[in-house]
């Protein structure tokens, strides 16, 4: 387009116009379009300061800022954003930055997929008025995975008769914590507290797609019969070539109703003493679609200025086995999570798998692991380092490191 001199009324229209357009643009369509007019390249200098003011479109309760204080002018890393992680086919743009008026985007759409929506069969919910391990409610507890050092926590989900404000859902409610995003020279964007954080905060969650590794018809309609549930062990099983083995046990919970968990809950329900019978082995999570996007996503990485942020989370049997592999991608879409670093020193972050009552997938939650001082980057440790081809320098800076970033066997 060919730069014109517009009358104050037609830069008025166009001003107006571009309010309502701009801010659903990407970064180099947006500074294509500043590059035609004055009137343009005030609106999109107006969309990129709101875009640098906050990472979160307004979607979290505290805005949480870009900060870049190196000699590069990146003012703010451009991604979708949605508060929780989600199986649907994400929106391929976003209004971020836009004014008052703006359509306005919709999280709840996001909601993470629960077994009952995915045609698993009843989900059970409790009908506690006290939601805690106290009190009874089967939703609540948590426990320690000594092998894999993650903890996995239960909380109340969408079939439990409380609601939002129960006390057994701190990860359920956005990130309350203030937190601003800052560009380091050798690690990129970095996730930081913006104010002191007290050991066993929750600080956020890991967002992000996981819709492409269920591929169509993939995620699977089984059903037991009552018959059959009563008869004791049902098992059916179910396999192809692009899944890996996942363990997923029928059990029935408090409310007596039949609920499909993952193994590692089952344990976890079997401490808490719920869990009346088990039955039930399958496998469902497609991992090709995430090996696929590993390998270019490295690609990307070697030949410049690229971040991904693909996460591969494994949930173990107490053996030590992995029984079930969840791939988030935030590259694209998810939230702030997607800007922490790795620390070869486990960080400052512990990594909890949050499981919701009756849903199929856990969540992966960041707490303080300790006390956090304001300004502290916040870090975890990616896994175990270990040279490959495709490792990338570590600049964790700690006496631990290991050189390298942990990086996934593609
Ligand atoms: C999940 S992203 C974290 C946010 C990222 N720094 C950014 O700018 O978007 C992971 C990527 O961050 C970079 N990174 C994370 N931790 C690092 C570290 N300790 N040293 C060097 N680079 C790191 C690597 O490029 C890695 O692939």
């Amino acid at each position: 387009m060919s730069k014109t001199k517009l009358s104050n009324r037609e830069a008025e229209e166009t001003e107006q116009w571009a309010e309502l357009v701009l801010p659903w643009l990407s970064p180099p369509t947006l500074a294509a379009a500043a590059a035609t007019s004055r009137s343009l390249r005030c609106v999109a200098a107006a969309v990129t300061s709101r875009r640098a003011a906050d990472a979160a479109r307004g979607l979290e309760l505290h805005p949480i800022p870009f900060l870049n204080p190196t000699p590069d002018s990146c003012p703010y890393a451009y991604f979708l954003y949605c508060r929780f992680p989600f199986l649907l086919r994400p929106p391929s743009s976003q209004p971020w930055g836009g004014g008052p008026g703006m359509p306005v985007f919709d999280p709840s759409s996001l909601a993470p997929v629960t077994s009952a929506s995915a045609g698993l069969g009843n989900a059970s919910g409790c009908r506690c008025a006290d939601c805690s391990v106290e009190a009874g409610c089967p939703c609540s507890g948590s426990l320690d995975v000594q092998r894999t050092g993650m903890s996995l926590v239960s909380e109340c989900g969408e079939e439990c008769s409380c609601g939002l404000g129960c006390l057994n859902r701190t990860t359920q409610r956005g990130i309350r914590v203030r937190l601003k995003i800052v560009r380091d020279v050798k690690k990129g964007w970095g996730l930081h507290a913006d104010q002191i954080l007290r050991k066993g905060e929750f600080i956020c969650e890991y967002a992000g797609s996981a819709w492409n590794l269920f591929g169509a018809g993939m995620v699977p309609q089984w059903t037991v019969s009552t018959e059959n549930w009563r008869k004791g062990l049902t098992s059916l099983h179910f396999q192809d070539e692009e899944s890996i083995l996942s363990g997923l046990f029928l059990t029935r919970i408090g409310t007596g109703r039949t609920n499909l968990v993952p193994v590692s809950n089952l344990f976890h329900l079997l401490n808490l003493s719920t869990c009346e019978r088990t039955a039930y082995s399958g496998e469902f999570v497609k991992i090709k679609e995430a090996r696929r996007r590993l390998r270019a996503y490295d690609e990307l990485a070697s030949a410049g200025d690229f971040s991904h942020a693909l996460l591969v989370v494994r949930e173990h049997l107490p053996s030590g086995k992995t029984c079930m592999r969840i791939n988030i991608d935030a590259t694209n879409i998810g939230n702030v999570a997607r800007f922490i670093n790795h620390s070869c020193d486990g960080g400052n972050l512990l990594v909890v798998l949050v499981r919701n009552s009756g849903s199929i997938l856990p969540r992966l939650c960041f707490f303080a692991a300790k006390d956090i001082s304001e300004a502290e980057e916040l870090t975890f440790s990616y896994g175990n380092t270990c040279a490959r081809p495709n490792s990338l320098p570590c600049f964790c800076g700690k006496d631990a490191c290991g050189g390298f970033l942990p990086s996934e066997d593609t």
